[in-house]
């Protein structure tokens, strides 16, 4: 079972301001007064140098000499080594998943250069930071993996160079909805030691644009930016999670912050400002200004919190970890077809009815007690997964509660935002505090098996019958193992199912932007990454194609494919690579038996009486907009499909009846149709929401509707949903502003209804979990008065099924 973690915790930190005072120059010491005087390890002063002021500040009573206070000041005599002491714990962080930036900040001459990267004898921050980094990568003794890369820019000009490449050109600022502020393009490269990045910033440092002033020799024209990345990959027994530590090392030239800086500034990051200061008396009024922002700077709030991967996981990761579970997996059915194997041999002897009784107690008591194990298994899985969901959203919240708060937004939406993290919060407690309870009930069912082993052991040792007694006993312990196995199979099944569902969205994000496979490898390529694992797309009209690579479908590649009413129902072979997985031998023959796929979805097909149900109308035509159920799912509700997807009722009353015909407790093979891709199109709805804001009543409403597995508090379907939102508003370019569009999120299982609403100016003007008022659904050409439908038809093409 996955462990249960601690809540990805947030805590609000300011900027760590440290002041650092350089030595005289050897010019300065000829033609300059010393006026800095450190006090103690957290004050300076500085004199004001204007003799002519003595006379006025005597008459006045006013002091000519300035005082701050800062977390850390440094006198001429420190060395880079002594900063470096006072800031190594928020360097440490970012092996554990952390953010941390350390800029320099001073006028021109002031040391910025001098503390980032320091001397040979005197090693700057830079050295020092990435070699403590390495140190601690090589102490870890967990079995957490890392993997740490780095890049290197300058922006000269409002300009951005890549440092790491020879002739670099020009490069761009984007806002990511993932990962935030990016530069598009910026060469990343993977590194194994510290070395290493020296051997990079010098590279870098030798491309960096210097010119001679009059405060300095060889000053800095530009702000270099060496970002390193640790990534750290935790081991669990169903799959690991990936922390993202960054660290920025910032070197500025002169004295203005850039864009590049925000995330350090007010975002998630512990920040650490070394404040450059010259003492020489020509520089007075650049050493007070850097005083004053510095003082300034110590107001300024970051909110940290740890990067744990999900979406932003590599591809190749979800893949590795889909390919362990499945050799995990099909060692499972190895095993069972031992046990299968052995079942099919019989006892052949037979005994007095009075001389089994003892027996028949004892096996029913083994049955009774490996059923209560596997359900307790079941729950405890299913509340894990549900908990790690619960964890991300919550994370997500506390980054939205944290934006909210830094531009101070209005107090209803922070207050939502709050009040659905305390439930969140709660489920979280909820369920591990039930977690808890099932694992103790394990460890106690547990014991009891041993005890049912050991007197079914005794009392056929004891009797007359041994052999055949024996053979019986351990028939019936079988039989039961078999059932467990089942069920693990089918847990892994699940899990290689979530992985797949996660993959699957990475795909579609890729190819959603337009762009075909080339060129998304080509511009992985270009990040320093490798791609693997991708789909390959097919020539011609192979229903295997990724609808993404088709010019006119820019809509398409999220929604995934559905069978039109007209086309064959789903084949595995066409079903499987829709879950964005390829394999070449796969793909030659889609007509062959799929060895691969029903490797695939094998344990999909056993399902429990009670806890299953096939969306499928079993005629082989009609298909609900379904997908094959996960082992752990509840019925889905009849009905609530045909307000949106006309044609289902057979397959849903069909699918009642599956349902009630199972009832009982015994391990049913059922055959399921393989799964349909879980994004679906329908055609496009204008709603009348009538819980519509009123400034926008009477509008046209588009509603997205989607649906998820379980509810439980917004967990897993609220990753899965936001996963989808940001790719639909990242897609969706409102060529036209009032879109209409109706999608449908196809999890499996029960569904829980999510509504979202655009109206043509606010795009997102609401969007609700279980809306309390009825909405009224209506296909948009029956909406409105004529004419508004005609416009809308010309305006909205419906989505093509395909
Ligand atoms: N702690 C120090 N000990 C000895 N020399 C120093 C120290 N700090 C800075 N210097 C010297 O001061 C001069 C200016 O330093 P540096 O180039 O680091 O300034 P800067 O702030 O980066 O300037 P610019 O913004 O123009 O690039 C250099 O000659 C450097 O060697």
């Amino acid at each position: 079972m996955p462990s249960i973690r601690a809540p990805a915790s947030k805590q609000t930190a300011t900027l760590q301001v440290a002041v650092k005072c350089r030595p005289l120059t050897d010019n300065e010491q000829r033609r300059s007064r010393h006026i800095i005087q450190v006090i103690d390890d957290k004050s300076v002063v500085v004199l004001d140098p204007d003799l002519s002021k003595d006379y006025l500040d005597l008459i006045q009573n006013r002091t000519k000499e300035r005082s701050y206070t800062f977390d850390h000041v440094y006198a001429p005599g420190c060395s880079n080594a002594d900063v470096y002491k006072n800031i190594s714990s928020t360097i440490a962080g970012v092996v554990h998943g952390l953010n941390a930036t350390v800029f320099a900040y001073g006028s021109t001459g002031s040391g910025k250069t001098y503390t980032m990267v320091g001397t040979h004898s005197d090693p700057g921050l830079m050295v020092l930071s990435f070699r403590t980094i390495f140190d601690l990568i090589k102490k870890d003794d967990s079995p957490d993996t890392f993997e740490v890369s780095c890049s290197y820019l300058e922006v000269y000009n409002e300009v951005i160079y890549d440092l790491l490449e020879k002739s670099s050109g020009h490069l761009e600022l984007r806002e990511d909805p993932v990962h935030g502020i990016i530069v598009a393009g910026l060469k990343r490269i993977k590194v194994h030691s510290a070395d290493r990045i020296l051997e990079l910033l010098n590279i870098g440092n030798s491309r960096r644009k210097t010119e001679s002033t009059e405060a300095n020799a060889t000053s800095s024209r530009s702000h270099a930016v060496l970002e390193i990345t640790v990534k750290r990959k935790q081991k669990g027994q169903y799959g690991s999670q990936v922390l993202r530590g960054k660290l920025a090392l910032v070197d500025l030239a002169g004295s203005k912050l850039t864009r590049i800086l925000k995330d350090g500034l007010s975002g998630n990051s512990r920040t650490v400002m070394v404040a450059t200061i010259s003492p020489a008396d020509d520089q007075y009024h650049h050493t007070t200004n850097t005083l004053k922002y510095a003082d300034r700077a110590k107001e300024i709030k970051t909110h940290v919190h740890k990067n744990i991967g999900t979406l932003d996981t590599h591809v190749e990761d979800y893949q590795r970890m889909i390919d362990n579970l499945q050799v995990e997996v099909s060692q499972l059915k190895k095993e069972l077809a031992e046990k299968e194997h052995q079942l099919s041999v019989k006892p052949t002897e037979k005994a007095a009815d009075s001389e089994l009784s003892w027996l028949n107690v004892l096996s029913q008591e083994t049955g009774e007690n490996v059923q209560e194990r596997i359900n307790l298994q079941k729950a405890l899985f299913e509340l894990e997964e549900t908990n790690k969901r619960n964890r991300i959203e919550l994370q997500h919240l506390d980054d939205a509660i944290a934006r909210h708060q830094v531009k101070e937004m209005d107090s209803m939406a922070l207050q939502a935002l709050t009040s659905r993290r305390q439930i969140i919060l709660d489920n979280i407690r909820d369920n591990d505090e039930a977690g808890a309870g099932y694992r103790k009930d394990i460890e106690m069912n547990e014991s009891r098996r041993r005890q049912l082993q050991d007197m079914i052991e005794e009392a056929t040792s004891n009797n007359g019958n041994r052999t055949y007694l024996h053979i019986l006993s351990q028939y019936r312990l079988l039989g039961m193992t078999n059932a467990e196995l089942q069920i693990e199979m089918a847990m892994r099944d699940q899990v290689i199912h979530n992985q797949r569902e996660a993959l699957r969205s990475l795909w579609n994000i890729l190819y959603g932007t337009g762009l075909n496979q080339k060129q998304i490898l080509k511009l992985a390529a270009k990040q320093g990454l490798t791609v693997e694992g991708c789909p390959l797309p097919s020539s011609s009209s192979d229903v295997s194609t990724p609808p993404s690579f088709s010019p006119h479908r820019r809509l398409a590649p999220p929604f995934m494919s559905f069978p039109s009413p007209q086309s064959e129902p789903y084949s595995p072979s066409a079903c499987f690579f829709q879950q964005g997985f390829s394999t070449m031998s796969y793909l030659k023959n889609q007509h062959e038996t799929p060895t691969i796929c029903r490797q695939e979805h094998l344990s999909s097909y056993y399902m429990m009486s009670g806890t299953g149900c096939s969306p499928y109308s079993g005629d082989g035509k009609q298909w609900s907009s379904g997908r094959s159920m996960p082992f752990f799912c509840t019925p889905e509700k009849p009905g609530e499909m045909n307000n949106f997807h006309p044609g289902t009722e057979n397959a849903v009353s069909q699918q009642n009846k599956e349902h009630s015909d199972t009832q009982g407790f015994s391990m049913h093979r059922k055959k399921l149709p393989p799964p349909v891709p879980a994004w679906v199109v329908l055609e496009p709805f204008v709603v009348l929401s009538p819980d519509a804001p009123p400034t926008n009543a009477g509008k046209e409403w588009a509603i997205i509707r989607c649906a998820s597995r379980k509810a439980y508090g917004g967990g897993k379907h609220t990753q899965e949903l936001l996963d989808g939102l940001t790719l639909y508003q990242r897609l969706v370019t409102f060529p036209d502003p009032l879109m209409v569009l109706t999608v449908e999120f196809r999890l499996g299982g029960s569904r829980l209804v999510y509504y979202m609403v655009y109206d043509a100016d606010e795009r997102i003007a609401r969007h609700d979990p279980l809306p309390t008022t009825p909405v009224h659904v209506l296909p948009w050409y029956a909406q409105g008065s004529p004419s508004a439908a005609r416009r809308l038809r010309r305006r909205v093409r419906p989505p093509r099924q395909i």
